[in-house]
C-alpha cells in the first residue's frame, strides 16, 4: 500500500515531467523524533553512597520520562490510539523502554564494558556493586553486550523500541484493540525492513529477525525484576533515603496496583 500511496503521491509539473515526492520513511521520522541524551546532574562531590547513587538514577530517570511521552506523542500511529491507551502503554513500558535505551548508550559508547546511564553517570564495576542492583546491572550489560555481538544497527535499535512500548497490555484489553493492533503490525512490519537493511536482505534476513525478536523477549523477563526493584525501593524510599521525582512517584503508584494484582499482559514473540 505504501508503494500505491507513493505511486499516486508522484506530483506533476507540467506535461510529462513528474518530480516524485515520497512521504518520510518511518525509520527517518524514528530517527528524527528521537529524543537527546539527558544529563544525571550527578554530584561527583558526594561519595557514591547507595542512596546518592539511586536517588540519582531517579532524578535522571524522571528526566528521560518527560521526553518519553514527548516522543511517544509524535511516534507515528501512538496519536491515533484513544488518550486512555496512550497513558496505560507508556505507564506499563517505562521500564521496558528505559533500560532497553540504556544498553544501547551502553553498547555505543562503551562497547556494552559499563552502564552508560547519563555522560555524567556511568556504572563500572565498583558502582554497580556499591548501587545494591548487581545483578540487575550485569543483566543489563548483557543486553548491551547482546547489541555488540549481533552489531545491531540503529535502525533496528528504533523499530524494537517502539515494538516494546506495545507489548504491555491489560489483560482485559486497551478502549481500541483493534488500533493498537495495526500499530503493532506496522512497527513488527518496520522491523523487518531494518532487518532486511542490515543483512542485505541476503538469507540471513529471517535469523537475524528471529534473534532480536528472542532478545525483545528476554528484555521482559530483565525489567519484570527490575520492576520487582523499583516497587520495593518505592515503598521504602523514605528507610532507604532514596528519592523519587513527581513524575515517577505517579507512575509507579497506578502501575503498582496492577501488575501486582496481575492486570497485565506482556506479548511474547516466542513460546517459553
Ligand atoms: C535512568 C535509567 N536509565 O536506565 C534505567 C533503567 O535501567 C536500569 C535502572 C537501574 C538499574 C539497572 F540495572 C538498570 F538497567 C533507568 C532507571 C533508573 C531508575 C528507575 C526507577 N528507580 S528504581 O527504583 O528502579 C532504581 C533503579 C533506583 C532503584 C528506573 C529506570
Amino acid at each position: 500500500e505504501l508503494n500505491a500511496s507513493a505511486a499516486n503521491a508522484l506530483v506533476p509539473h507540467g506535461p510529462g515531467v513528474v518530480t516524485p515526492f515520497l512521504p518520510p520513511s518511518i525509520c527517518s521520522v524514528l530517527e528524527l523524533i528521537e529524543p537527546e541524551e539527558v544529563y544525571s546532574g550527578y554530584d561527583n562531590t558526594q561519595p557514591d553512597t547507595t542512596d546518592h547513587l539511586l536517588s540519582s538514577l531517579n532524578r535522571l530517570a524522571g528526566k528521560q520520562m518527560v521526553r518519553m511521552v514527548k516522543w511517544a506523542k509524535v511516534l507515528p500511529g501512538f496519536r491515533g490510539l484513544p488518550i486512555e491507551d496512550q497513558i496505560t502503554l507508556i505507564q506499563y513500558s517505562w521500564m521496558c523502554l528505559s533500560s532497553f535505551c540504556l544498553s544501547w548508550r551502553s553498547y555505543k559508547h562503551t562497547n556494552g564494558q559499563m552502564l552508560y546511564f547519563a555522560p555524567d553517570l556511568i556504572f563500572n564495576e565498583d558502582r554497580m556493586q556499591q548501587s545494591a542492583m548487581y545483578d540487575l546491572c550485569l543483566g543489563m550489560r548483557q543486553v548491551s553486550q547482546e547489541f555488540l555481538r549481533l552489531q545491531l544497527t540503529y535502525d533496528e535499535f528504533l523499530s524494537m523500541k517502539v515494538l516494546l512500548l506495545l507489548s504491555t497490555v491489560p489483560k482485559e484489553g486497551l478502549k481500541n484493540q483493534a488500533a493498537f493492533e495495526e500499530m503493532r503490525v506496522n512497527y513488527i512490519k518496520e522491523l523487518r525492513r531494518s532487518v532486511g537493511k542490515a543483512t542485505n536482505n541476503s538469507g540471513q534476513t529471517w535469523q537475524r529477525f528471529f534473534q532480536l525478536t528472542k532478545l525483545l523477549d528476554a528484555m521482559h523477563d530483565l525489567v519484570g525484576n527490575l520492576l520487582d526493584f523499583c516497587f520495593y525501593t518505592f515503598r521504602e524510599s523514605q528507610a532507604l533515603k532514596v528519592e523519587f521525582p513527581e513524575m515517577l512517584v505517579e507512575i509507579i503508584s497506578d502501575q503498582i496496583p496492577k501488575v501486582e494484582s496481575g492486570l497485565t499482559h506482556t506479548i511474547y514473540f516466542h513460546k517459553k
